[in-house]
């Protein structure tokens, strides 16, 4: 497995060894032991979720706060996705900066996503087929998150805003300056 740790400390992306013959492709899309190695701890993965999505769909930018914060590894199954994670550690010299890989099927990256990070992707393909680890439990009153046209973010999605397609919940999200008086 190949790894790069991010600009945001902890941060890594993973590309996994992957076999091909005639058959079609292996790989290890989790291995416990590998993972612990790159990350230097061992999270306890405690959910799987799995989500499809449409052309210009973005989800995001979520987390969860306080005790209810979760780490995530995310892949995609199906189609192709800007990734997004923003660090709003509160004391990281990297806060508010945002990191954006693209995760496919094809090129089978993952994102580990520390706690203690918004989260967020946009679809970049026809259909996109997402695929994620937690190692807390979903809460829904510890959740949070941030617009994903926040201007202060100014994240890039690399889908028209006109053809971008949000959930009511992401319409109406707090923007970062709220957030950041929320968790300091
Ligand atoms: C996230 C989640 C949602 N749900 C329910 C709540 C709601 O009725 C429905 C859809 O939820 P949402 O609209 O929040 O789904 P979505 O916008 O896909 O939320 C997800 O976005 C990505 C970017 C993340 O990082 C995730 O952690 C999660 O926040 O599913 C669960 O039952 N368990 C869960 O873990």
């Amino acid at each position: 497995m190949k790894y790069t740790e991010t600009k945001l400390s902890g941060c890594f992306i993973l590309e996994p060894a992957v076999f091909e013959d005639e058959r079609g492709y292996f790989f290890e899309s989790y291995n416990e032991n590998k993972l612990a190695e790159i990350l230097g701890h061992n999270p306890h993965f405690v959910q799987d979720n799995q989500s499809k999505s449409q052309f210009g769909v973005v989800r995001g930018l979520h987390m969860q706060a306080g005790d209810h914060a979760q780490a995530k590894l995310v892949r995609v199954l199906e189609g192709s996705v800007l990734d997004v994670a923003v660090d709003v550690r509160p004391n990281s010299p990297t806060y508010g900066q945002h990191v954006a890989v693209e995760l496919s099927a094809e090129n089978k990256k993952q994102l580990f996503v520390p706690r203690g990070f918004l989260h967020g992707f946009s679809v970049l393909s026809e259909q996109a087929v997402f695929s994620y680890k937690c190692d807390n439990n979903y809460n829904k009153e510890a959740e949070d998150g941030v617009h994903p046209l926040d201007p202060q973010l100014a994240i890039d999605w690399r889908i028209p805003v006109h053809r971008m397609i949000l959930s009511q919940k992401d319409k109406e999200a707090q923007n970062f300056t709220a957030l950041y008086n929320k968790l300091k």
